[in-house]
């Protein structure tokens, strides 16, 4: 529902440039998978998109917008992330998926609807009373995953969101990664190291290499025709890393 551009978007930390000049566009309603190899600055670009850190120079713009311009909480809002490591708050499964609609002052029974809807697609039904610390990992990250959701944001981000979870949550987490983009139109941008899944999931893909954006193109492009070497090497398995 919204496009990202990101324009000569540089990270320092250290002495080190953690991402380089980078530059991406991506279309609203893309599914973008970033990927690259362990320390190649992906979670880096996501956080800088999140507004969870400050680039050292270069800009992010969501609908030709810089997001640190303007209406920054508002921006905010437009986005939910959800991390690799599942993110639940002390209270019950219900109240955890309900947190944003709170704030948002959102009707009772408006939240209540939508919250049934998620349970289901997350297969979570039943479980409302349960106290969220208490879930397995899969079931944890179904319960961060709905609450994303349920806020129907305009760009979703997800850093690895399935990298240590068995093969049924995995199922079950993009089957809402896909049904979140095709009902509301929301822009998904996943880093993911399972090639697998940025092919079942994604129309475009981006590679970083050591900090450094490689190339961009449809999925078909970079798995099958890659313009770069490096590009290549990692998509066929030949790169040592
Ligand atoms: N705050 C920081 N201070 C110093 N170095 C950092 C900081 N954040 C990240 N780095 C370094 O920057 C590089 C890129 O990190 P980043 O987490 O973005 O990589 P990544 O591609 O997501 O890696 P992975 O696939 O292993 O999660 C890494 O070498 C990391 O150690």
């Amino acid at each position: 529902m919204s496009s990202v551009t990101v324009e000569n978007l540089t990270r320092i930390a250290g002495d080190r440039a953690i991402l380089n000049n980078v530059n991406l566009k991506i279309d609203s309603g893309d599914i973008m998978a970033v990927i690259g190899p362990s320390g190649a600055g992906k979670t880096t670009l996501l956080r800088l998109i999140n507004m969870l850190d400050i680039p050292d120079r270069g800009k992010v713009y969501i609908d030709g917008k810089d997001v640190w311009s303007g209406h920054i909480m508002e921006t905010r809002m437009s986005m939910s992330m959800v991390f690799q490591k599942p993110i639940v708050f002390s209270m019950n499964v219900y109240d955890n998926i309900a947190y944003g609609l709170k704030l948002r002052h959102e009707s009772k029974s408006k939240i209540e609807k939508r919250i049934k809807d998620v349970m289901e697609l997350l297969d979570l039904s039943g479980k409302e009373r349960q106290y969220a610390k208490d879930l397995s990992g899969g079931e944890a990250q179904r319960v961060a995953f709905a609450r994303a959701y349920v806020l129907k944001p305009r760009i979703l981000l997800l850093d690895e969101p399935t990298a240590s979870l068995d093969p049924l949550n995995v199922a079950i987490i993009e089957k809402a990664v896909n049904d979140v983009n095709e009902k509301f139109g929301t822009t998904v941008i996943i880093v993911t190291h399972n090639l697998h899944q940025a092919k079942r999931l994604a129309n475009k893909a981006t590679f970083l290499y050591e900090g450094n954006l490689v190339e961009t193109g449809s999925i078909e492009d970079i798995f099958n025709n890659p313009r770069d070497k490096r590009t290549k090497a990692f998509v066929t398995g030949d790169m040592v890393f």
